[in-house]
């Protein structure tokens, strides 16, 4: 059998995205096909062909993802990779996933990031667990505030148009201070987030868009769904929290204090909520958020100098790693982070690792003594361990509040 794996455009998005939708077992409607097509950030699509029909197909988002400090880098977000079941286990994945890395490092991109089906996949290619989330399930009759009061908001629903003018200010401004959030074009805003199409609502209640302002100034936007139920008359409805940002700690209150106290609503349930969620200390009872936490992203450093050098440091001493990169050889080696600035050195390691473990450290969620605690990272200057958390921590979580 030979595969050819071959380069494609926007035109191919049918094909690109068949093998992905055959595992998922959805129907390829001309919507979905015609969706993909307009969509900016997929700009780079291989698909592998067998005697000329498509077998296997991935694909990379470009975004640029906050990192730690709050510049956004310049990221290929792995997509739509699927291999047909009668072509699984002859390493197309992996033909594929290096079209892909050769391609992304020739443009430059010094990052990629994934939400994948199964982890166990992507350890080989060099991705890392990079944040977690919880998935939440809050019995709203327990959802009182530490602080009840509340300031003086205004809560309005908004159209798909107002939306689209209005909420990507507000995701802007907490984008730029949140590790792991992503930036999206005007098309992505209207036809991953806004729009509600039966084809998207797929039998769901209708998408609710609502936007908060403070003092007359847009501070905050919630998309959600409610859905009604009874039982013997009581009311067991749900409302399901797509995205809720705001960009302040009055904002935060207030928007969640409105979805919180939706009527007819008994549960609240949200996907991916941070681990430094404000909720956690807005409420008088976290554990009534009953939260499910699972790994989020994953992180892939394309070129260690590089991406390293473009994420905040805190003081400390000078760090050497020593990095193992099966997949990418270009990256093995040691590196010298001084004054956030990592280089080639032949100095001895502080720390050995491999390029997964440090896409785990990377945004902040990981600290090296974790790791080295897992069996991932090796400590040869005592202290070192240490030193390496202190120098990359940061403020906040990473949060991505969305699947790609
Ligand atoms: C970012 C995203 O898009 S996530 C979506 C991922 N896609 C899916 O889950 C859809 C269903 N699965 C598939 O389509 C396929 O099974 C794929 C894409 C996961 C794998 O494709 P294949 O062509 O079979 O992978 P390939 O043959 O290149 O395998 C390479 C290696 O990964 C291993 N591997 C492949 N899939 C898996 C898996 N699901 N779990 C664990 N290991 C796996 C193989 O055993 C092989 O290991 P080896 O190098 O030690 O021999």
């Amino acid at each position: 059998m030979t595969i050819e794996i071959r380069q494609l455009t926007a035109d191919d998005s049918g094909d690109f995205v068949r093998p992905i939708h055959t595992a998922f077992g959805r129907p390829l409607s001309p919507e979905i096909i015609e969706r993909l097509r307009a969509l900016p950030e997929l700009d780079l699509r291989f698909g592998a062909y067998d005697q000329g029909s498509i077998v296997g197909g991935a694909g990379a988002f470009t975004f640029g993802m906050t990192v730690p400090g709050g510049v956004s880098v310049e990221t290929a977000g792995l997509t739509g990779v699927g291999v047909l079941p009668t072509h699984r286990r002859r390493g197309i994945l992996t033909q594929l996933m290096r079209s892909i890395f050769e391609e992304s490092h020739r443009r430059g991109q010094v990052l990629s990031a994934l939400f994948c089906t199964e982890p166990a996949i992507y350890g080989r290619y060099g991705y890392g667990m990079a944040s977690l989330g919880g998935d939440m399930e809050l019995s709203t009759h327990r959802a009182s505030f530490a602080d009840p009061s509340l300031p003086d908001a205004r809560v309005r629903f908004v159209t798909e148009e107002e939306g689209a003018s209005l909420f990507p200010p507000i995701w802007d401004r907490v984008r730029r201070v949140t590790p792991g959030m992503l930036t999206r074009s005007e098309i992505w805003w209207r036809s991953r987030r806004l729009n509600d199409p039966d084809w998207v609502r797929a039998g769901r209640s209708p998408l609710a868009r609502v936007l908060l302002e403070l003092g007359g100034r847009p501070a905050g936007y919630a998309l959600y769904r409610i859905t009604t139920g009874t039982d013997r008359y009581l009311m067991t409805g749900s409302v399901d929290i797509r995205e809720a940002i705001a960009d302040s700690v009055p904002a935060t209150r207030a928007l969640w204090r409105y979805l919180l106290d939706l009527d007819l609503v008994q549960v609240a349930h949200m996907a991916l909520m941070p681990m430094d969620h404000p909720l956690f200390f807005l409420l008088t009872e976290p554990r009534a958020m009953r939260l499910s936490i699972h790994d989020v992203i994953f992180v892939r450093l394309l070129d260690v100098p590089a991406a390293l050098s473009q994420r905040h440091y805190e003081a400390g001493p000078p760090l050497v790693f020593e990095v193992t990169d099966a997949f990418c050889p270009w990256n093995a080696g040691r590196y010298l982070l001084a004054d956030g600035i990592a280089k080639r050195t032949d100095q001895a390691p502080d720390l050995s690792l491999d390029v997964t473990a440090l896409g785990s450290a990377y945004l902040g969620a990981f600290r090296f003594t974790q790791l080295a605690l897992g069996g991932r990272v090796v400590e040869h200057t005592p202290g070192s361990l240490r030193n390496a958390d202190i120098v990359f921590s940061a403020d906040r979580a990473p949060w991505c509040p969305e699947i790609f």
